[in-house]
């Protein structure tokens, strides 16, 4: 049986693969914003570089949706790292600028761009591994959470979890959904109606991280675990990814309009433009 799970999702892209063949490529990417490393021809390093806190802005959205794009067009390449170049934060989610006193059409581009990011990353039959160097929240935290495996640093004060509701947000379905496979449906409901901020250790204790190691072995234990997981037999691995998330995938793969004017609704209502206001001020007072 041939199993193409993204692109069972994105039929284009196999038209993509068809017209140009990835060996014509470069092996390495890199960008004022991030940093692709072809380790091997099996596996890639992929690092996000948008200084202060990697948000995520609709270009800086764009540009990550079509490197996703390109690592699903090569066949060799079995799995990606996914982490930062930007010291102690791996990211601080969606750039808050993006939703004040935003423009509806910018506004619904942005989401549909978030929910691209989400359908693309969660459903890949590729391998992820999120090396966290740092702070992982809101949209970071569901990035991280959409990926096969979480290794962090082991620092006290580093930070993962979304505290969307402190701003007034109900997450979406998909990000529940995402993180009730993750930590299961009380932690969840606990994590998100009390915005609970987790460090490595609670977080490794709650499942949502796998392991914790030193900041000096964060790439090396992640390449250590991608090379065995590249082992495991292709097709039965992918599978078997497909076969666990593609409920959860097709939740909003068959909903996104509904999802989309859900989001532009509630962030346009004034009270949560009045908390975003409130809330921005308070990161720049810092
Ligand atoms: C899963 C999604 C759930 C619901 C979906 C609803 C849609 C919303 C999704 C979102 O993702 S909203 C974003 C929510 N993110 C946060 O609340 C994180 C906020 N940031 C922080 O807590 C901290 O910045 C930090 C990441 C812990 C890093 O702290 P640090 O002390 O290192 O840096 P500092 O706070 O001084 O920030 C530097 C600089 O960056 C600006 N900043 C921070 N986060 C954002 C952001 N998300 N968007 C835009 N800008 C951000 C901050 O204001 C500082 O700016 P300045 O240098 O000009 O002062």
């Amino acid at each position: 049986m041939s199993i193409n799970f993204y692109s069972k999702f994105f039929p284009l892209i196999k038209k993509g693969v068809a017209s140009v063949p990835f060996q014509l490529r470069p092996l390495s990417t890199r960008t004022d914003l991030f940093n692709v490393e072809n380790k091997s021809e099996e596996y890639a390093i992929f690092r996000l570089n948008k200084p202060p806190v990697n948000s995520l802005n609709l270009e800086y959205l764009n540009l990550l949706n079509n490197q996703l794009d390109e690592f699903e067009r090569n066949p060799k390449l079995k799995g990606i790292i996914l982490t930062s170049d930007v010291k102690s934060t791996f990211s601080a989610g969606v750039d808050i600028l993006e939703m004040y006193k935003c423009e509806p059409k910018r506004l619904e581009a942005v989401w549909r761009a978030v929910q691209d990011f989400w359908i693309k990353l969660y459903g890949s039959k590729k391998i992820y591994i999120a090396a966290l160097n740092g702070h992982v929240l809101a949209l970071g935290c569901a990035i991280a959470m959409s990926c096969d495996y979480r290794i962090m640093v082991d620092n006290d004060k580093t930070k993962i979890g979304i505290t969307a509701v402190l701003l007034g947000i109900n997450a979406p379905s998909w990000v529940k959904n995402t993180m009730i496979n993750t930590i299961g449906f009380r932690e969840t409901e606990k994590s998100l109606k009390f915005a609970k901020i987790y460090n490595p250790h609670q977080a490794l204790k709650l499942g949502l991280i796998d392991e914790i190691v030193s900041s000096d072995k964060l790439l090396s234990r992640s390449e250590e675990v991608m090379k065995t997981w590249c082992k495991i037999p292709t097709l039965a691995r992918e599978m078997t990814k497909e076969s666990m998330r593609s409920e959860t995938l097709g939740k909003l793969v068959n909903n996104r309009e509904v999802d989309v004017q859900e989001f532009i609704t509630s962030t346009m209502d004034p009270h949560l433009q009045d908390n975003l206001g409130k809330y921005l001020a308070s990161l720049k007072k810092k």
